[in-house]
């Protein structure tokens, strides 16, 4: 497992990473969210020890990580970093062979993943004679060549339309092998929600909400969606308020009391033909840790 405990990064008076603390658990894809400006990068950078933390540190199964552990990481950075003037065979064998594998296996390895990644037809070009979807793909095979033990990855489907994303996760979850902690950064709340396994977000450099994906979701207030033919029952609910009105449907927060206690005061006063509960959208989450 992959921990950040504590670490916080400060240019001058700013202190743009803020005590930072969360996990990345073996296997689980953990969405790294925050506007533009929270510290993600920053906080990405410290984690693969190319950038110094002010304090704090990261620990990889407890311990604090070494750099021969950082070294079997792949990383996809934030300012990419593979030759743009170069082929897209050439550079995915140079860097499995900066890895440490020979050239047999460097070049094996290269050719799957330009195979897998549907581009082996473009292996002999150049990298930026890509579209930009493929330039990912490539990026990514990059952060892969050396199967790597955990996966840092910052803004990787930036630009990418919902197929190529779609896509794009399809590959990650072929070529990642099953224990590997994922950590990928974004600011489209929307994707990290259907993606992810776990979640955490950041604003102002600091974590405010952290945690499995469904757990946040569920783990919000008990509101339910509900449809009634005489709308003046709601005006007094046991254990409940009224929070607003969409067209036939109300949104009804229940603080304390079971549910069922609440469907029963319903029914025995008028017909109810919906009762079931409404999950908020993590922006809704995103919104109220923000406020
Ligand atoms: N070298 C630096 N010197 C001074 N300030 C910096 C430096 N690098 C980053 N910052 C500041 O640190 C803050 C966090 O930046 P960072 O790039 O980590 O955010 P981010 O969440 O990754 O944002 P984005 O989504 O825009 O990439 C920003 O306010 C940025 O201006």
């Amino acid at each position: 497992m992959l921990t950040v405990r504590g670490l916080s990064r400060a240019y001058g008076e700013a202190l743009v990473v803020d005590e930072v603390t969360f996990d990345v658990r073996p296997g689980r894809l953990t969405g790294f969210v925050g506007a533009n400006g929270a510290g993600k990068t920053t906080t990405m950078r410290m984690l693969m020890g190319v950038l110094a933390p002010t304090a704090g540190e990261v620990l990889w199964d407890g311990a604090p990580i070494t750099t021969e552990q950082r070294r079997t990481f792949g990383y996809m950075p934030e300012e990419r970093g593979l030759y743009p003037r170069m082929s897209l065979v050439d550079q995915l064998v140079f860097l499995a062979r900066l890895h440490g594998l020979d050239k047999a296996a460097a070049t094996e390895r290269a050719r799957h993943l330009l195979d897998h990644f549907g581009l082996d037809e473009r292996r002999d070009d150049l990298l930026d004679s890509l579209s930009l979807g493929n330039q990912q793909r490539v990026q990514v095979a990059a952060a892969l060549i050396h199967r790597p033990t955990a996966l840092i990855l910052d803004e990787p489907f930036s630009g990418l339309d919902p197929l190529a994303v779609d896509s794009m996760v399809e590959l990650l979850n072929d070529e990642v092998g099953p224990d590997v902690p994922v950590l990928f950064s974004s600011h489209q709340l929307e994707l990290v929600e259907r993606l992810c396994d776990d979640l955490v977000i950041l604003s102002g450099g600091r974590v405010v909400v952290a945690g499995a994906t469904d757990e946040l979701r569920e783990g919000g207030p008990l509101r339910y969606r509900v449809v009634v033919d005489d709308p003046t029952v709601l005006e007094s609910l046991p254990g409940a308020t009224l929070d607003r009105r969409d067209g036939d449907a109300a949104f009804v927060t229940i603080s304390e009391g079971d549910p069922a206690d609440l469907l029963a005061h319903l029914t025995g006063r008028t017909r109810v033909s919906e009762f079931h509960r409404h999950v908020e959208p993590l922006a809704h989450v995103f919104r109220e840790a923000t406020r």
